[in-house]
């Protein structure tokens, strides 16, 4: 693995030889932060995605995380769900259920899908309330700097045109800072109608990971970690958590146009 770690910024990039090898250090990464945070505030608030990012994490359902992590202590969010059936395959919890959840002892009322009998606009509401309600009790952290909800670890995929959860290129989806969660009804990216947080709840976790994989995606990943914040267009680039930290897992394809000094 190469490494690379930013003086500069909360920044780090780890590069991986295999999908294997950034599978297994993505599920140690994750193990740590579940244990620390457990052992800090007795919750592990994590937020997941969709997309190719689930396969990467199904390792934690194997030994020995499905017997080290403490499971019980998890409260699971989406940062995006498309706006379909929980049972349909297009759906970003269906995913993580079939693929991780349903195989470890997660506690069922812990796991905070978002509503799929009502509209996009509606379910956004309902879940910030949810997230509210949460935040209220402290089973999520608050930022010291908003009030926003301080998630021990949102994991994020990108898409290759620099997407990361339901956040598109050019959307004003983009600019909203007043709400956590929104929604959108035109996604570039079938299906259309999809809900999703926003810049500022990610960029206020503790931990953020974007992990990316393939040689399609690799101009998006340059241009966001080597590209400065002024030329900043890409989703991916506008992650920058603000007190937390945030790191990239890729494998040599999706860093194949990265900076020599980042990728040896
Ligand atoms: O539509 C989505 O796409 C992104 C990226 O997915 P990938 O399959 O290219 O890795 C995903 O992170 C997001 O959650 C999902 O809704």
């Amino acid at each position: 693995m190469a490494n690379s770690v930013s003086p500069t910024s909360n920044k780090e990039v780890r590069i991986h030889d295999s999908l294997d090898e950034l599978a297994t250090d993505l599920v140690d990464y994750i193990a740590g932060l579940s244990e620390m945070s457990v052992k800090e505030r007795g919750f592990f608030a994590i937020a997941l995605s969709g997309g190719s990012l689930i396969s990467m994490i199904g390792k934690l359902c194997e030994a020995p995380y499905n017997k080290t992590v403490d499971w019980a202590k998890w409260h699971i969010f989406w940062a995006d769900e498309r706006a379909v059936a929980k049972n349909h395959s297009d759906s970003n919890y269906k995913l993580a259920k079939d693929g991780l959840l349903s195989k470890v002892p997660v506690i069922p009322s812990h796991m905070y899908s978002i509503n799929d009998n009502v509209s996009a606009e509606k379910a956004a509401k309902e879940y910030e309330f949810i997230l509210r309600q949460l935040v209220k009790t402290r089973t999520v952290s608050v930022s010291e700097c908003s009030d926003c909800p301080k998630f021990d670890l949102i994991l994020l995929g990108m898409g290759h045109d620099g997407h990361v959860a339901s956040l598109f290129p050019l959307h004003a989806a983009l600019n909203e800072k007043e709400e956590w969660v929104t929604f959108i009804y035109d996604s570039p990216k079938p299906p259309p109608e999809r809900i999703t947080f926003t810049l500022p709840v990610i960029n206020s976790a503790s931990n953020v990971a974007l992990v990316v994989t393939g040689s399609a995606k690799a101009e998006a990943v340059r241009l966001a970690i080597e590209e400065s914040s002024s030329n900043c267009t890409l989703p991916a680039q506008m992650v920058r958590p603000t007190n937390g930290k945030l790191v990239w897992f890729l494998d040599r394809s999706a860093a194949s146009k990265l900076d020599a000094s980042q990728s040896a």
